[in-house]
């Protein structure tokens, strides 16, 4: 673990490596009088991984849903601020939010399958985005959309099952499937692997890992030991703000402010 003598301070945080898919300005979130989130600024790099780490009421879920403008759907809640996918400032009021939340796709904490077939439950996007013309198409869709997900060796004979009859870290893995239907730029995952034992978490964290090849993924977590392990960049979120951010080997080694280092050595969180 660093000590503060080995922090280097003021060094410069090495640019992006690939494109920005996200970029946010100074991004403010009141839920009625209470602010959570505070002048938020972060790039999210394309077709990685980034881990939002911090302890618990730091508005990490909160910056999440903003990607998505989930935040809309809660009564009382503001966001002032720009966000951009792709230089397209998605808080656009011309901007179609149906259309947004298809190509930023979420993943929850709790496995949420539809009460509804397997098959159903990865076909529901694309049927009700038009993405296919025919029955083939769909199917074509939904089974590779279970490959992608790592799942369809494991369900290919009980497609017509329902999906909530599967095991927890199948329906998370099910989950991913229909976000993936739907063909997302992004996926947002809100601590994706809390309630899944630690077998259907390394399975999740594998896919997380193959799936940063087409998708920028932007992952919430508790356990810095899975951001460590997934997550290429990482944002440490505390009080509403994001203290520092970068990649994850100088987060986690080389931390720059004081209090990402106190969370990371256990101090606080
Ligand atoms: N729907 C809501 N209505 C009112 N306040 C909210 C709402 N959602 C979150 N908050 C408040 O906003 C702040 C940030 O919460 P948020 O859930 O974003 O934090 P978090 O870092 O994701 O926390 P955790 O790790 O516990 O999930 C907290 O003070 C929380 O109480």
């Amino acid at each position: 673990m660093p000590t503060l003598e080995t922090m280097t301070a003021g060094a410069a945080e090495p640019q992006l490596e690939r494109p920005a898919k996200v970029i946010a300005r100074n991004v403010n979130v009141y839920y009625g009088d209470k602010q959570a989130l505070k002048d938020v600024s972060l790039d999210i790099e394309a077709r990685s991984v980034t881990s939002f780490i911090g302890p618990s009421g730091c508005g990490k879920s909160t910056f999440l849903r903003c990607i998505n403008r989930m935040n809309d759907t809660i009564a009382g809640c503001r966001v002032t601020g720009r966000i951009e996918i792709d230089s397209q400032d998605i808080y656009d009021p011309a901007l179609d939010v149906v259309h947004l939340r298809a190509r930023v796709g979420m993943v929850f904490q709790k496995p949420n399958p539809f009460p509804k077939s397997i098959f159903e439950n990865v076909a529901y996007g694309p049927r009700i985005h038009g993405l296919a013309r025919t029955k083939a198409e769909l199917e074509e869709i939904v089974i590779g959309s279970l490959q992608k997900a790592g799942l369809f060796e494991e369900v290919k004979d009980r497609l017509d099952d329902p999906g909530t009859g599967l095991s927890g870290g199948q329906q998370q893995r099910l989950c991913i499937a229909r976000a993936i239907a739907v063909s997302p730029e992004v996926i947002l995952m809100d601590e994706p692997c809390s309630a899944l034992d630690p077998i259907a978490t390394a399975k999740v964290e594998e896919l997380i890992d193959e799936l940063r090849e087409n998708y920028t993924i932007i992952i919430v977590t508790h356990s810095m030991q899975q951001a460590a392990r997934v997550s290429q960049r990482t944002a440490f979120f505390h009080l509403g703000v994001v203290v520092e951010d970068g990649l994850t080997d100088s987060i986690f080694t080389n931390p720059k402010d004081r209090r990402t280092l106190d969370y990371i050595t256990g101090r606080f969180g």
